[in-house]
């Protein structure tokens, strides 16, 4: 018995998402994201539930047809160095970030700008992410601040793998309630980036703080 001919690899895309179309999958992935907290937030019927996993599947197989992408990763190499974010601008180091990025349907997505010498962000865990009864999942807040001090790099133009991440959990994190976190960095001795920041309530209230060793890596390296 012999096997059938392995298909060709699809063709890949590595380019960042395309000016136009950025809104519309923004727009998508929101309502992905709405439906999912949803899904965890509501009693729903169950032929509601079946005609959610028909639907689904169904667009899930029409979108899996589609040329495959991949991250954009010259676009990081290059662009993402190359100017010095400016004073409340919205960042984004790519748009399918799973903590920062709009475009990604089951995200976080976090809304960093800069303030200063910090990064700022508005941050609401939706029901999705909750871990101890009522808290958000301390997982999901890690991400958030490994994220958060990872934009913090865009500051000095610096490249770095988080090496080490502590995260000290102060107070119950509560999901579906805007929340700030912040980040910036603490000293830098050769390769090794020392970064610092927490999480509080809109009210300023401390909930979470985090500490982190960055390693400084060559572009060349993100790959
Ligand atoms: C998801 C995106 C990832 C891309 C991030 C890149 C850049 C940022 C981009 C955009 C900014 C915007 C947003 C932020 C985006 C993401 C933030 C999240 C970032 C991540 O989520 S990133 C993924 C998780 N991360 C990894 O996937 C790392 C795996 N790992 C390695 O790739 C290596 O392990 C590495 C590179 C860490 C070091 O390797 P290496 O060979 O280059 O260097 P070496 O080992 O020689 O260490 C040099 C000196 O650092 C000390 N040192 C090293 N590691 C240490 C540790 N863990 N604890 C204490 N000290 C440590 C040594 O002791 C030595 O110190 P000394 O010189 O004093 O002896």
């Amino acid at each position: 018995m012999t096997n059938p001919p392995s298909e060709p690899p699809p063709p890949t895309v590595d380019e960042p998402i395309a000016a136009d179309t950025l809104p519309v999958r923004i727009a998508a992935a929101e309502a992905m994201r709405r439906l999912n907290h949803a899904m965890v937030a509501h009693e729903t019927d169950p032929e509601l539930l079946q005609r959610i996993a028909r639907e689904a599947n169904a667009t899930a197989a029409i979108v899996e047809a589609g040329a495959r992408r991949q991250r954009p990763i010259r676009q990081m190499k290059t662009q993402l160095w190359q100017t010095t974010p400016e004073e409340g601008q919205r960042l984004a180091h790519f748009e399918e970030c799973m903590v920062s990025g709009r475009a990604n349907p089951m995200g976080i997505a976090m809304q960093p700008r800069r303030q200063g010498d910090r990064i700022v962000a508005d941050v609401n865990f939706g029901a999705a992410f909750e871990g101890a009864p009522k808290r958000a999942h301390g997982g999901a807040v890690a991400a958030v601040m490994d994220d958060i001090m990872g934009y913090v790099l865009l500051l000095t133009a610096t490249p770095a793998f988080t090496g080490r991440l502590s995260i000290s959990y102060r107070a119950p994190t509560p999901v579906q309630t805007d929340l700030v976190a912040s980040a910036w960095m603490d000293r830098r001795d050769g390769r090794k980036v020392f970064l610092v920041g927490d999480l509080r309530t809109a009210e300023g209230d401390l909930i979470a703080e985090a500490d982190a060793l960055f390693v400084a890596i060559p572009r060349e390296r993100l790959t």
